[in-house]
């Protein structure tokens, strides 16, 4: 029986099919697959650039690309006939001596460019890897075949031209040096092309199905055709992860807590509901999914679905968000659901302590710093640090300022009210309460989950960070944690650190998402700099990077909103001409009443328009965004005055420029954005 991989491409060619040749094209699949009567035969490829290529009749007038060694076979594509022929003749194929992986280049585009670089290489003789003694290439993976070439590299501009004609796995470590890395720093850009942890086997580069198994992003072996139909059908992500994600979904086990960063696009998300599969699928105990807002995480709960066939398996995957776990929790406790307080009835209770504040500075000292650090005290606070105020309390003000905590606490309680965090808050103690104290005893009483995995980290409360904190023992493969602190939306930092999480962190750098064009743009308007909060210190978007290009933003700008508007429906309308679903077109702006007029505007078109907090964690082909003017983005009304906290306002502006930020990159091809009169501060010029 042959031992058939599907590669990625493939699935995604045969969808691309007519229905009828589809089906002939998975009936021919299967038959292959069980070698039964009628399957078809590899037909050798005359011309070929590597022996080991053939051909399979899959339909009438379409054939599939094989790469063959003994039993095993590695189905490439699926083409018309003339096509599968040229494709079958153009490519090689290899084993990365270093990594074991399997490679392929485009031969017939390589010998093109021969000519070219060896006339350059005569005219002048600086190499760009004159200094790199060919043992050290050897030993990051470069093949034999490519060194002559290597050799002929003269400037950085050369090697960028080839690189979409190499293997990954010989282009990133050629790159790392040409940008002046070390050894060390070549090797992590070769190491960050492995899916799975080195084998002790050393790597035999003629065992063409050995590499194959070790590359997971590049080929999925299918053992039966029910396998095999699930490759086939199975959106790619649920099948192919790339190498990178990979490795941090499936490690056999973390010995403590794993953050994973990335910026947007980077398949954080995939890469944690992966990891729940996986966890599920080993079966060590319940697993709470959870992310920041109940619609992401009903978004999440329909992606696991897809992805988790197995219904015994996916019952061991509970998926929610903070606020339902703590009102959950809270509820049991109490026999009865907790009645939360409004914000028109809490700013009226802050407004009643005479203090001098204003509700709204007050609210955010009990949040960020009361609630943050959960001072219990008087004298806890009086001593407190107060990160991100920069207005100085001083120990009369403090007082003042408690009575003010305590008075609202107080009459929250006479009414039978709280907020979020405020039950967050209590549910932990709940928690720590029937199961003792978790971050203490090494054998807890009960183990309410046994492994927690959190998505959108960065707006979660340390409050709820402490409750999910308890929620899970202390073990191997407590928490994995993914989150990007370039996207915060909310006015929460925090240090995992502080709140009992020793993280380990990793980084995702690679935007699968976005084009770069929007990547770049995108950036700039984010500004590249650091951002604070879940690992100690600062995280910068260094080295966040695309793997496509297409067009720039486009930024428009009215004399009226009326104008915008029009321009706005003449937009979607030509997006929908185009052929996008329009369920894969979105409108996003900062006010309620922006999002009221776009969709009377759009009332018929079917496109999704929601606010810029509505745009968190998802994607649409085509994004636009509008109002993005002074005066609208960054909300006057969510700043801070600057007399009030200057540290408070600059938060407030980051905040707000984070909105925009992950607005804009959700789109997958293209992004409009408009503003009439003058451009928000924030737009890149
Ligand atoms: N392995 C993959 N296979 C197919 N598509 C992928 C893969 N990885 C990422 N993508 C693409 O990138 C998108 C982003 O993935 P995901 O939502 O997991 O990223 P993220 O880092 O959580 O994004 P954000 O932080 O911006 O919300 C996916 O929806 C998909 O379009």
């Amino acid at each position: 029986m042959p031992r058939l991989a599907v590669s990625p491409e493939f699935p995604v060619e045969l969808s691309t099919l007519p229905e009828p040749v589809r089906r002939d094209v998975v009936l021919s699949a299967r038959r292959f697959l069980q070698d039964a009567e009628g399957a078809p035969h590899p037909e050798r490829v005359t011309g070929a650039r590597d022996p080991r290529v053939a051909s399979l009749r899959l339909a009438d007038g379409y054939r599939g690309v094989v790469v063959r060694q003994r039993d095993v076979y590695w189905l490439l594509t699926v083409l018309p006939d003339a096509e599968a022929w040229a494709y079958a003749q153009r490519y090689r194929f290899g084993v990365n001596t270093a990594l074991g992986v399997v490679e392929m280049w485009d031969a017939v585009a390589l010998d093109r460019v021969r000519p070219a670089m060896r006339r350059a290489a005569e005219a002048t003789p600086t190499r760009l890897f004159a200094d790199v003694r060919d043992g050290d290439l050897a030993e990051l993976g470069i093949d034999g075949r490519f060194l002559p070439l290597v050799r002929q590299i003269t400037d950085e501009l050369t090697l960028e031209a080839l690189e979409s004609l190499l293997p990954p796995t010989q282009y990133e470590p050629l790159a790392a040096l040409a940008r002046g890395e070390s050894m060390t720093g070549a090797r992590r850009e070769l190491e960050n092309c492995r899916a799975l942890p080195p084998d002790s086997e050393p790597v035999n580069p003629e065992d063409f199905g050995a590499a194959l198994l070790r590359s997971p992003d590049r080929a999925v072996f299918t053992a039966h055709p029910g396998e095999l139909d699930r490759v086939l059908e199975a959106p790619g992500w649920c099948v192919f992860l790339h190498p990178p994600q990979h490795r941090l979904a499936h490690w056999e086990s973390y010995p403590q807590p794993t953050l994973v960063t990335g910026g947007a696009g980077t398949g954080k998300t995939l890469v944690a509901l992966h990891r729940a599969a996986h966890l599920a699928r080993r079966g060590s105990g319940q697993i709470l999914l959870v992310t920041f807002s109940q619609g992401l995480s009903a978004d999440l709960a329909a992606k696991l679905d897809v992805l988790v066939e197995d219904e015994t398996v996916r019952k061991r995957i509970e998926v929610g968000n903070v606020d339902r776990l703590a009102h959950r929790i809270v509820a049991e406790a109490e026999g009865r659901p907790p009645s939360l307080v409004g914000a028109t009835e809490l700013t009226a209770l802050w407004e009643e302590s005479d203090t001098g504040h204003s509700p709204a500075f007050l609210l955010r000292e009990w949040e960020q710093v009361v609630l943050a650090q959960n001072l219990r005290t008087l004298e806890e606070y009086l001593v407190a640090p107060r990160p991100g105020r920069s207005v100085e309390l001083s120990d009369e003000e403090r007082k003042t300022v408690w009575r003010a905590v305590e008075h609202v606490t107080e009459q929250l309680r006479e009414r039978g009210r709280r907020t979020l965090l405020q039950l967050a808050a209590e549910a932990s103690v709940l928690l720590g309460r029937t199961t003792g104290d978790l971050l203490e005893e090494a054998e807890p009483a009960r183990e309410p989950y046994r492994h927690i995995v959190v998505d959108e980290a960065q707006d979660l409360h340390p409050a709820q960070w402490r409750l999910l904190r308890v929620a899970v023992p202390h073990a191997c493969d407590d928490m994995f944690i993914v989150g990007d602190p370039h996207q915060r939306i909310f006015d929460t930092r925090v240090a995992l650190a502080s709140v009992g999480i020793d993280a380990v962190r990793w980084q995702l750098q690679v935007s699968y998402r976005l084009p770069q064009e929007i990547l770049s743009w995108g950036v700039r308007l984010r500004g590249g700099g650091p951002a604070d909060g879940l690992v100690n210190g600062v995280q910068e978007l260094y080295g966040f990077r695309a793997t496509r290009h297409g067009p720039r933003p486009v930024v428009r700008a009215y004399d009226s909103p009326r104008d915008e508007l029009t321009g706005l429906v003449a937009q979607v309308r030509e997006w929908i001409r185009d052929g996008v679903p329009p369920g894969e077109i979105a409108v996003a702006a900062r006010t309620t009443g922006l999002v009221r007029d776009a969709r009377a505007a759009l009332r018929d078109l079917g496109v999704r328009v929601t606010t810029l907090h509505g745009m968190k964690g998802l994607e649409f082909r085509r994004v636009a965004v509008i109002g993005v003017a002074d005066g609208i983005v960054p909300d006057p009304d969510s700043l801070t005055p600057a007399g009030e906290d200057p540290a408070a306002r600059a938060h407030d502006l980051q905040r707000e420029r984070g909105l925009l930020y992950v607005a804009c990159t959700r789109a997958l091809e293209s992004l409009y954005v408009s503003h009439s009169g003058r451009a928000s501060p924030f737009l890149p010029t």
